[in-house]
């Protein structure tokens, strides 16, 4: 037996969900960059579930439904006030509390195709509301109810700080969540497939896959790419920042990727929004630090930014505190796991590879009282 460390090129299943095909992102066969200039994320969950674009009547509709649904057992946010929560990270709360919401439904445990649709759409509808609750709720405030009028992402900032956002920062987060909504078999999105294929429920997929986005090799990347340019400051010191990063070996956050070898497509929509948003905040010294960390790290290591680079200034300058930016994206890529979910489910098989033994060879027992 051979093995591939990290199970680096390996091709564990076949999806029609997305694709990323020499460095091109699709997500459904439509180009990435179409869909992060022209759609809204619900027009892309639809897209992700059904695989077709809405016409207006089912993108109503679908919009309709997912607010209907954003509600959250009060019992969640009650138990979220008992947690010790001044030490608790977003996102340990949202896996222990998507784990819980699990405990309320009463479908939970279906995998039948109309059952499992509509526990995709409670989740991906729900999960928003924990994290801003959670959100509010260590403040000392109260979370506060989704208006109907509002779509995915203006909801998201309403229900986050209390107010209605403004049209640019409704845009801003609505790109943002179709950027991150899925990216074919990444290390979270694995985790459902194979934790589902057991047959296990969807909120069990859920949870394990939220457990791997916290990685700092994966989602996680994002609140670190903050700390980073929090630490480093000023333009000025980005270089000496990073060549000390090199001579420890350290990773760079936000850089490098296992598929994309030429870049990450959706860095350059990030980098955009970020010079448009730390302007208008009138930071642009996040942005500028930003562009100077890529221009070293590239030039230097030859490596790109990945799709949590420039993400980190963006949701900066929209005043998103830095500990619920992996939260964002664990509630746009609910949409990509949901998919991948319905298409394991779909036609499954039991996902269990193989691994080389490298232990000790055949050993002797010895009985626990002559063993030195
Ligand atoms: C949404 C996402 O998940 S995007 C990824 C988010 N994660 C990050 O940004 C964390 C930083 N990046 C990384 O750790 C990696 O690039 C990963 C995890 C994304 C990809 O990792 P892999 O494909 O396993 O590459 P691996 O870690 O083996 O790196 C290959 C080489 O490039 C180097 N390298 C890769 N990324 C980086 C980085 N960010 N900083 C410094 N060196 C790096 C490694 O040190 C290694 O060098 P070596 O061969 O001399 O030992
Ligand atoms: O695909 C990966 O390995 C990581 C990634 O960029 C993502 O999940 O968006």
């Amino acid at each position: 037996m051979s093995q591939t460390r990290g199970l680096e090129g390996v091709v564990a299943t076949t999806s029609s969900v997305s694709s990323i095909i020499d460095d091109v992102l699709t997500y459904q066969g439509y180009h990435i960059d179409d869909l992060a200039n022209y759609s809204s994320f619900e027009e892309v969950v639809f897209l992700l579930w059904n695989g077709k674009l809405p016409n207006k009547t089912e993108l109503e509709t679908f919009s309709n439904e997912l607010v209907a649904n954003m509600s959250v057992p009060n019992e969640i946010f009650n138990d979220m006030k008992a947690y010790p929560i001044a030490e608790v990270h977003p996102m340990a709360a949202l896996r222990t509390a998507v784990s819980q919401l699990g405990l309320y439904d009463q479908e939970a445990d279906e995998v039948t195709e109309d059952a499992a649709k509509r526990i995709a759409l409670r989740l991906q509808a729900k999960i928003a509301t924990i994290v801003t609750g959670f959100a509010r709720i260590r403040n000392g405030k109260e979370p506060i109810k989704p208006k109907d009028n509002l779509g995915f992402a203006a909801n998201f900032l309403y229900m986050l700080n209390g107010e209605e956002p403004k049209d640019v920062a409704v845009d801003a987060v609505n790109k943002a969540l179709v950027l991150h909504a899925d990216h074919e078999l990444n290390a979270s999105t694995f985790t459902a497939r194979v934790c589902v294929a057991t047959l296990s429920d969807f909120y069990s997929g859920i949870t394990a896959a939220i457990g791997a986005l916290k990685g700092p090799l994966h989602g996680g990347a994002n609140e670190r790419v903050m700390a980073m340019l929090s630490e480093i400051g000023e333009v000025d010191q980005v270089d000496d920042y990073i060549q000390g990063l090199f001579d420890k070996k350290e990773k760079i956050m936000g850089f490098g990727h296992r598929v994309y070898k030429n870049g990450d497509p959706r860095a350059k929509h990030l980098r955009d929004m970020s010079k448009k948003l730390t302007g208008i905040a009138g930071e642009s010294k996040w942005y500028d630090m930003s562009v100077a960390v890529e221009e070293k790290v590239t030039n230097d290591k030859g490596l790109l930014p990945n799709v949590d680079f420039y993400s980190a200034s963006v949701y900066h300058s929209l005043g998103i505190d830095h500990d619920l930016f992996t939260p964002i994206f664990a509630v746009s890529r609910t949409a990509g796991w949901n998919a991948h979910i319905l298409e394991q489910y779909a036609d499954n098989r039991l996902i269990r590879p193989r691994a080389e033994y490298v232990g000790p060879d055949t050993q002797k027992y010895i009985p626990l009282d002559e063993r030195s």
